[in-house]
């Protein structure tokens, strides 16, 4: 795949655009629950979507992500139980309903010309690191610049149409990625209920990304379902139980701290934001949901001193060595003893255009 940072959208009739993973730092998950967020967008992956004008309006299937042809029904069962039944075919779709039916409701006019879809990624499978509204954010700006509608759909809706077209599929996730995709770079978000009922969006305040210390990502081949692992939890919450409520409160509070803790550079503050992030979801979602993989990869980080808690619901983890170099070294021995892969973070600088910009309100 194409590394350059943002390639230009339009190559003659093509449109083709890209859009990174996601890392929640703090807060995460409880921007499903009307809490707050601390994300950003890692450069280290990132899915591209590529529109053709076209006859007919056409989905294509990735070659690999939605395998139809197997060598046999031991091959098709084993697909099957690694990865499960879908790919991403199901999310382009989707997002053509939701893209179709928002402008229909808000009389912006679409021609009637069609186009042909299709996606690659290079984002891990199902790790906590947004690969499915990497997918649909890069869909969405394919759309909007195919239709010329971008300069009249607002940026701080967009993260809710992606978010849309997943809870269409049935599956339970939040505004954080879809935010951390939309914008780029680093973005405190606050998704209290008043604001999000009112406006129909959350308040996304974009941080300079120089004020984030060295971090390290680390993750394994073990992809996860995040509508399975939030559905428990998700239906305790809706039943008002008052552990997980006040839970997530907590959870949410980290991300304002964290807030303060980075803008003053306050990274001893931060680590242990972090640590007690994880130590609040675990308690929340309690070790089997979690898995023990996961568990470990947090743990691995902590036995060499270092703060960590997940990116998203499970896959990969998010590293803070407070000690420099030398920690991290350690840490790249355990994470290569334990057969994890381990990276350094890189951050994607806020990718928003001047026609975004304009539709940004206040
Ligand atoms: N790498 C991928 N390729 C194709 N489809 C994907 C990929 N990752 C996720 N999906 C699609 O998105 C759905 C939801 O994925 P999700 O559990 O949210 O994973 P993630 O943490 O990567 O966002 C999957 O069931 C699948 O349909
Ligand atoms: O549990 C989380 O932290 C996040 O889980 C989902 O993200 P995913 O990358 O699919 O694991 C969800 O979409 C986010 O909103 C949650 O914060
Ligand atoms: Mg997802």
């Amino acid at each position: 795949m194409d590394e350059s940072p943002s390639p230009s959208p339009r190559k003659g009739n093509e449109i083709e655009h890209k859009v990174y993973a996601r890392a929640g730092l703090l807060g995460n998950p409880s921007d499903v629950y009307y809490g707050r967020t601390i994300s950003f967008s890692l450069a280290n992956f990132w899915a591209t979507v590529k529109l053709q004008p076209s006859h007919h309006l056409i989905i294509t299937p990735h070659p690999t992500h939605d395998l139809v042809q197997f060598s046999g029904l031991d091959h098709l069962v084993k697909r099957l139980q690694s990865e499960g039944y879908y790919g991403g075919v199901r999310l382009l779709m989707s997002i053509c309903k939701i893209f179709y039916n928002y402008c229909n409701e808000n009389n912006i006019e679409l021609s009637k010309e069609n186009f042909t879809l299709s996606y690659d990624t290079n984002i891990p499978r199902q790790t906590g690191l947004s690969g499915s509204s990497a997918i649909v954010c890069a869909a969405l700006n394919c759309l909007l610049d195919f239709y010329k509608v971008r300069h009249l759909v607002k940026v701080e809706i967009r993260p809710d149409l992606i978010l849309s077209a997943e809870k269409e599929l049935g599956i339970i996730a939040g505004l954080q990625d879809r935010v951390a995709q939309v914008y780029g770079g680093l973005v405190y978000m606050d998704f209290t209920k008043d604001h999000l009922e009112k406006f129909g969006h959350g308040v996304y305040t974009p941080m300079d990304i120089s004020l984030l210390p060295p971090l390290q990502l680390i993750y394994a081949e073990n992809p996860s379902d995040s509508g399975k692992v939030h559905s428990t939890v998700r239906k305790r919450w809706l039943d008002g139980d008052e552990f997980i409520v006040s839970s997530m409160v907590e959870v949410a509070d980290l991300a304002l701290q964290g807030q303060t803790a980075i803008l003053e550079k306050d990274y001893s503050k931060l680590a242990d934001l972090m640590n007690r992030n994880f130590d609040l979801r675990r308690s929340m979602f309690g070790d089997d949901a979690l898995g023990s993989l996961n568990i470990e990869m947090v743990e691995v980080a902590r036995r060499v001193g270092a703060a960590s808690k997940f990116t998203g619901s499970g896959g990969a983890v998010v590293v803070f060595c407070p000690d420099g170099p030398s920690q991290v070294k350690l840490l790249e021995d355990a994470c290569e003893e334990a057969g994890f892969v381990i990276q350094p973070v890189k951050v994607v600088p806020s990718y928003l255009n001047e026609d975004d910009l304009k539709t940004l309100s206040g």
